[in-house]
C-alpha cells in the first residue's frame, strides 16, 4: 500500500517550474491541506476489465484518498471512464463485459458478487457528463432516490431534500419552485440538480464523468467550486478532459494511456515534475 505521506511536499517541487507551470496553465496555488496524508477510501488492486474480447482496463492499482479530489486523466479512448464505472458496477448491467481483480471500497472488495448492490448504490454516487434530471418535479428528483433506500417522515424528507439542494449549489434558484419540472432548469442547473441527487443519498464516494464538459464557462466555475466544498465531506474521483480542470480541482492525478495506468500522484507533481515521459508529453498538449 502506498504511503501518501511520503509524497513530495511542495517545498521539495523546483519552485520556478512550479510556477511556470502555474501560469501556463492558469492555476489557482495548491492548497497545501488538500495533500496532507487521508486514508485510503477506495483502492483498485491488479483490475482487468473486458469489454468482451477487448482489454480495456490492464492491472489496474490506484488508491482514492478519502475527502480528496483524485482526478483522472488522457487521451481518449485511454479508459478512465470505464474506471469510473467500474468502481460502481454498472458495467454488472451488461453482458460480455467483465472485471478481475479487486475494487477495494473500505477494504471490502466491491467486484465480490456477494458484495450487496443496494449498499453500493448508497455509497458511491455518480453524476454523468450529460445532466439527465428525471422528468419530474425539481423536489422528486431529489426524492425519489432517498425514498429507495430510506423510510422519512413528510418534514425529514423536506429537510433533507433542503439540505441536498443546499449541497448542490442549487437551493437559492430553486427554493420557490421545488413543485416545477426540473427539465425547465438550465443545462448548469440540472447538472448541480444531478450533484445534489447524488449527495442526497449521503454517499461516501462520488464518481464525476467529465460533469461540466457540456456546460458554458461560468457553469463550470461553480461547479468547481462545488467540488471544492464537496471533498471536505466527499471522496471525489472526476473524469476530465480539461487539464486545467483537472490542475485547478483535484489534489491527485491519475494519467491513463490504452488501458495502462503511467503514472499517479499529487496533483502539484504530476503537472510540475511528472516521472514519465508519456505525462509530460499529454499534459504539454504534445500528443492526445
Ligand atoms: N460498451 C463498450 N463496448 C466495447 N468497447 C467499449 C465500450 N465502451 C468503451 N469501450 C472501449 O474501451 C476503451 C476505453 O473507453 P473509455 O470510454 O473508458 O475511454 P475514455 O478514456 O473515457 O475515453 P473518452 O475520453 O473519449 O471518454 C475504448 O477503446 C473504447 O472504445
Amino acid at each position: 500500500m502506498t504511503d501518501l505521506s511520503n509524497r513530495p511536499a511542495l517545498s521539495d517541487l523546483h519552485a520556478p517550474t512550479q510556477a511556470m507551470n502555474d501560469a501556463r496553465l492558469n492555476i489557482a496555488p495548491v492548497d497545501r491541506a488538500s495533500t496532507q496524508a487521508s486514508p485510503v477510501k477506495l483502492a483498485a488492486r491488479g483490475l482487468d476489465f473486458h469489454y468482451d474480447k477487448f482489454h480495456a482496463l490492464k492491472s489496474i492499482n490506484i488508491e482514492v484518498p478519502e475527502k480528496r479530489v483524485t482526478a483522472l486523466i488522457g487521451p481518449s479512448g485511454c479508459g478512465k471512464s470505464t474506471l469510473l464505472r467500474v468502481f460502481n458496477r454498472i458495467y454488472a448491467l451488461y453482458p460480455k463485459m467483465r472485471a478481475s481483480g479487486e475494487v477495494l471500497l473500505d477494504g471490502e472488495n466491491i467486484l465480490d458478487a456477494k458484495y450487496p448492490m443496494n449498499r453500493l448504490r448508497s455509497k458511491v454516487g455518480m453524476v454523468f457528463q450529460k445532466p439527465v434530471p428525471f422528468p419530474m418535479t425539481i423536489y422528486e428528483n431529489v426524492a425519489y432516490g432517498i425514498r429507495h433506500h430510506e423510510r422519512l417522515s413528510k418534514s425529514d424528507m423536506n429537510d433533507r431534500v433542503e439540505s441536498a439542494l443546499r449541497q448542490g449549489a442549487i437551493w437559492d434558484e430553486v427554493k420557490d419552485k421545488l413543485g416545477q419540472s426540473a427539465l425547465g432548469l438550465s443545462g448548469g442547473q440540472q447538472q448541480r440538480l444531478c450533484i445534489a441527487r447524488a449527495v442526497a443519498l449521503r454517499p461516501d464516494v462520488l464518481l464525476l464523468d467529465e460533469p461540466t464538459s457540456a456546460l458554458d464557462p461560468i457553469s463550470t466555475s461553480r461547479i468547481e467550486q462545488l467540488i471544492d466544498e464537496l471533498k471536505r465531506e466527499y471522496t471525489i474521483a472526476i473524469v476530465t478532459h480539461n487539464m486545467q480542470q483537472a490542475a485547478r480541482v483535484s489534489d491527485y492525478t491519475a494519467f491513463m494511456y490504452l488501458g495502462d495506468l503511467i503514472e499517479h500522484g499529487a496533483t502539484e507533481t504530476i503537472f510540475s515534475n511528472p516521472s514519465k515521459q508519456q505525462t509530460e508529453d499529454y499534459i504539454t498538449g504534445r500528443f492526445g
